[in-house]
């Protein structure tokens, strides 16, 4: 029977299927954070059982940590806590740790790549809703709870109903200035936050077959921001060639056999998928939101919806706009920006700084902003400076940061203050989400920078 390739994933990693009930998968690879791990190993410790392969979890220090000063105590209890406790609990289990200073410390969705944990074809889970991020190697990642981080631990399974499929094509070639987060922002503006709820989605098309792998992870990432279980890119010669070489890529002749298994993943092409989009890839815009949900987001060259014209209670939709101080009808362009961030694990890879440094490039940010940039490594970290572009930022008025999800959901110091506006290149703008009173602008690192540059919301294009 023809299958898609989530079909051929999922079907690998079968163990047991409950009559009527969930598949029981094997889980290659499991990635831990602070946040929604110490409840899951205090349940291990109370039953008495053991971490069934240690090997395949990896854990790192992201949410809660400071992005300067990394060699302080980190000062808030909470946060000092669930810090502690990941280190002890990785240390007793015998799970590899990279906590605050290690070398390959950075945001669990940004390291698990860089170093091979990711890898095609396999079965990746963490308590965090962006795991979806790995997919865009082909693989299946999804976020899972904290009950069933414990349930990960113990026997490396998880009971999953499958999921429903979607493919959303994508043909023809992006404008200038239009970026991976600008496709991913254009599909949720379309299919809205509960557009793919019990889907796994398949991106496919040229627009992501000539996307790097950064951009693809970039799509991925945000899959989850449309309800969707996860998304996922087919694997091709570019995926191979970043995962081949990396530290816990196979090696020799489990080199060999992986490259078989990744080379069959494929949607066959009479496969059927139970929902299908497609769109044109020319008529995408540079996106930005401009209300409190990923879905309310638009052409930076349009107007702020009617409530008529967009789906959804028109109270919830006034309510969102007052949050975010503004009208139905109006004009983004010009709209104040206080703050811009770039970073999270949507955007803070090498490409977004290389992308938000070209923009910045000979010019000076403006004196009311305040400007984050937060690597999502130490990886992207050091490549930043080795590529020089640290020299061009600073130039520009820009400082760079140490690695941490920061302001993306402000579990550290970095909380955009109340009232104020921020345009960021992460995934989320609830209300809040940046600080307390935040409001969040999403957009892609091109917008930011020429935010960044402007103080207020500026086409990219204008600054190319
Ligand atoms: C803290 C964690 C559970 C959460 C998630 O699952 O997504 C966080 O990463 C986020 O982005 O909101
Ligand atoms: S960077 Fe943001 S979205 Fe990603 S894991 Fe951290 S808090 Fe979650």
């Amino acid at each position: 029977m023809s299958k898609t390739l989530f079909d051929k994933v999922w079907d690998t990693h079968v163990v047991r299927k409950i009559e009527g009930g969930p598949d029981v998968l094997f889980i290659d690879r499991h990635l831990i954070h602070e946040v929604t791990s110490p409840v899951a190993f205090l349940g291990l410790k109370s039953r008495g059982i053991k971490v069934l392969y240690p090997k395949r979890t990896f854990a790192t220090a992201d949410h809660n940590t400071p992005t300067i000063n990394q060699h302080l105590p980190v000062q808030d209890p909470l946060s000092a806590n669930q810090l502690k406790a990941l280190e002890s609990n990785s240390n007793e289990y015998g799970i590899s740790y990279w906590g605050l200073g290690h070398q390959k410390n950075g945001i669990v969705h940004v390291v698990g790549p860089e170093y091979g944990i990711t890898q095609p074809g396999a079965t990746i889970v963490c308590g965090d809703s962006h795991t979806s991020t790995h997919g865009a190697f082909g693989a299946i990642a999804f976020g899972i709870g904290t009950s069933e981080v414990e349930m990960v631990l113990a026997t490396q399974c998880i009971m999953q109903e499958k999921p429903k499929k979607m493919r959303i094509n994508i043909n023809g070639q992006l404008g200038k200035g239009v970026t991976p987060k600008d496709v991913a922002l254009f599909i949720i503006s379309q299919l809205s936050t509960s557009g793919a709820t019990g889907y796994f989605v398949e991106y496919a098309g040229e627009v992501f077959e000539n996307m790097t792998m950064e951009g693809r992870m970039t799509v991925c990432n945000l899959s989850i921001e449309m309800g969707a279980r996860g998304g996922m890119i087919a694997p091709d010669e570019k995926t191979i060639n970043y995962v081949q070489g990396r530290e816990f890529s196979p090696k020799g002749e489990a080199w060999d056999k992986a490259l078989a298994y990744y080379k069959s993943l494929k949607t066959d092409s009479d496969a059927v998928f139970d929902i299908e989009y497609s769109y044109d890839g020319a008529t995408i815009e540079p996106m930005i939101t401009y209300g409190t949900n990923p879905g309310m987001g638009m052409g930076i060259s349009h107007s702020i919806p009617n409530a008529d014209d967009v789906e959804g209670g028109a109270a919830s939709y006034a309510k969102s706009l007052n949050y975010m101080g503004f009208h139905e009808g109006e004009s983004m362009m010009g709209k104040q920006v206080d703050y811009v961030f770039i970073g999270s694990c949507t955007n803070g890879r090498i490409e977004d700084f290389r992308a938000f440094t070209s923009i910045v490039k000979g010019k000076k940010k403006a004196d009311h902003v305040t400007a984050w940039l937060v690597p999502g490594s130490h990886i992207v970290e050091a490549q930043i400076k080795e590529e020089g572009l640290l020299d061009i930022l600073n130039e520009a008025g820009f400082t760079l940061r140490q690695p941490g999800c920061s302001a993306c959901l402000a579990m550290n110091d970095d909380k955009i203050p109340a009232g104020k506006y921020a345009v960021s290149t992460s995934n989320r703008n609830f209300e809040g989400r940046q600080g307390p009173g935040s409001r969040t602008m999403l957009a892609s690192p091109l917008v930011a920078a020429a935010a960044a540059i402007t103080g207020v919301v500026t086409d990219p294009r204008t600054l190319i």
